[in-house]
């Protein structure tokens, strides 16, 4: 697909990722889309859902709702929630770039999710962890990679604490894959750039830096 380069966020659960990519969604309007992953966990308080597998142009088509609610549900959902028998239903079909089992449970990039954002012209951000970003390398997605690294793993533990949204099992779990996470993200040829998050300000300096490019081919073509 034509367009510009997709972004991957990826880095230990609690290192920042979804804080910087908040900002820029906030900062660049009209510039980046999220792609809405499914996963088989509970949604946090707060989470939104975004319904289930489909792609927009195929849901525009076929569906009574009106058109603002199927944006507004799609634009703003943080994820897919799906119970895992139906997720296993959607891997079997083939409807996923890639999947993973993280934490005790199942997180995927279907294609629709890519698909839908990249249509719309937009830079297409995908948050996955380390075997997300190995799986997409096989694929024809062509990102650009981005590993957002905590400064260190007592940092990561004070802010995954410090979010309160996991039990102390998924806590321990989460630095389990953190650890792994910190040392293979320095792989040659892995990232393009990984980004220790310490000052919030700083990282985000160096995002928008490595983002430029794309960022101003997207400004460009909605001045034109
Ligand atoms: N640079 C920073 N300094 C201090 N706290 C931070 C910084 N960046 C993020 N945080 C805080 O750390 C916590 C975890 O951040 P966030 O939820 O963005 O992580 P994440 O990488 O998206 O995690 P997950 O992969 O589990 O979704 C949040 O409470 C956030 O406010
Ligand atoms: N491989 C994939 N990993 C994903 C996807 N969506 C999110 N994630 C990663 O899961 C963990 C945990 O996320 P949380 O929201 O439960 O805290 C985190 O590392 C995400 O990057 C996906 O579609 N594929």
């Amino acid at each position: 697909m034509e367009g510009p380069r997709p972004v991957v966020l990826s880095g230990p659960s609690g290192t920042g990722k979804s804080t910087l990519l908040k900002k820029l969604l906030k900062d660049y309007k009209g510039v980046f889309g999220f792609s809405v992953s499914h996963t088989t966990r509970d949604p946090r308080p707060g989470e939104v859902d975004g319904k289930g597998l489909f792609c927009l142009p195929m849901l525009l088509g076929a569906t009574l709702l009106p058109l603002a609610d199927v944006l507004s549900s799609v634009s703003s959902a943080d994820y897919h929630f799906r119970n895992r028998e139906a997720m296993q239903e959607d891997i079997d079909t083939g409807e996923f770039i890639e999947t993973d089992e993280f934490s005790g449970n199942l997180y995927g990039t279907s294609k629709c999710a890519v698909q839908d954002v990249r249509a719309k012209g937009l830079i297409c951000i995908l948050d996955v962890d380390i075997a997300g970003v190995r799986h997409i390398k096989e694929s024809d997605l062509d990102p650009i990679y981005v590993s957002i690294q905590p400064p260190s793993i007592e940092v990561l533990e004070e802010r995954l604490r410090g979010r309160a949204t996991e039990t102390e099992e998924k806590i321990q779990s989460r630095l389990e894959a953190a650890r792994i996470d910190m040392e293979e993200c320095n792989e040659p040829g892995l990232f393009d750039i990984v980004i220790v998050n310490d000052d919030l300000d700083e990282s985000y300096e160096k995002l928008q830096s490595v983002l430029k490019e794309e960022i101003m081919k997207v400004q460009q073509g909605i001045k034109s």
